[in-house]
């Protein structure tokens, strides 16, 4: 019997709401459990173990199935996120749906590799700026890299100077991949709740900083986005 995938949950379709497939519609699978926690992580209920007993164990088959309820049996991208995805035995499960006709695309830290990651259409390497508190492990996230996605991109939260002089670190530690600026969003909900309010305004901000930084640094390659999702309905959970 092959190992079961926490999940802790399931949601969509939806639209990508941030970085390089922006606006692309997809069901998103959430794992449970994560070896890092940002101090402004959004997503704590997939990373406190307090919400561990919301993780529920599944198959590859089951989480697939539970994706074809969600699209009415049409294939459409899978974007893998968490909590860390990579801590999880995913590679069945991309076999299963990319059989099947479906896309995959993964969002992760950066932090752990799996041989699976080649199979992936789009990795999303989100290592973690200095307001995170967590530290990068440079040859890991290289690793990650040189593991082979189809596609391979890099998103970088930024709150602040300290943090964009970290993503221009990355840029230039990873010249070849396209690299997404992301302002961070300071209000992350509590995990119980559904419909949490969010500082649009602090985002709009912090927006307009980070291009403001972008042109006056002449760092013409990067790309600047907001999270979409967010602009349109905050900090809601399964959107
Ligand atoms: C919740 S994480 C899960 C996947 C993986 N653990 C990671 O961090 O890449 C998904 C994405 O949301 C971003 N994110 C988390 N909290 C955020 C916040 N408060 N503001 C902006 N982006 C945030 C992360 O940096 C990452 O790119
Ligand atoms: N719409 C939407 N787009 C997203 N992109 C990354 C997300 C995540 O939490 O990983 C996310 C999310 O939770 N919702
Ligand atoms: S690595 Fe991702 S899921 Fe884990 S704590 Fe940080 S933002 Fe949250
Ligand atoms: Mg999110």
């Amino acid at each position: 019997m092959s190992e079961k995938i926490r999940v802790s949950e399931i949601f969509g379709p939806t639209i990508q709401g941030e970085g390089a497939v922006i606006g692309v519609p997809t069901v998103f699978v959430r794992t449970g459990g994560c070896d890092f926690r940002c101090s402004w992580c959004d997503s704590l209920h997939a990373v406190d173990q307090e919400y561990r007993h919301t993780w529920a164990p599944m198959t590859s088959q089951s989480v697939l199935e539970a994706v074809a309820d969600l699209s009415e049996g049409e294939p459409l991208m899978i974007t893998l996120s968490g909590g860390n995805p990579a801590i999880q035995p995913l590679g069945e499960l991309i076999n299963l749906g990319q059989a099947q006709g479906y896309t995959f695309g993964m969002e992760t830290q950066g932090s752990v590799v799996k041989d699976w990651f080649a199979k992936l259409d789009m990795l999303v390497l989100s290592p973690k700026p200095p307001s995170s508190g967590m530290e990068t492990d440079w040859k890991m996230l290289a690793r990650c890299v040189v593991q082979g996605a189809a596609q391979t991109v890099l998103k970088i939260v930024v709150f602040d100077d300290v943090d964009f002089s970290y993503a221009q670190e990355v840029a230039k530690r990873f010249p070849d991949l396209p690299i997404y600026l992301q302002p961070g969003n300071h209000t992350p909900p509590p995990p119980e709740d559904d419909d949490a309010e969010v500082d649009i305004e602090g985002i709009d901000d912090r927006m307009r900083w980070l291009v403001d930084r972008v042109v006056e640094k002449k760092w013409y390659s990067a790309r600047v986005l907001p999270q979409l999702h967010v602009m349109l309905w905050g900090n809601k959970r399964g959107v």
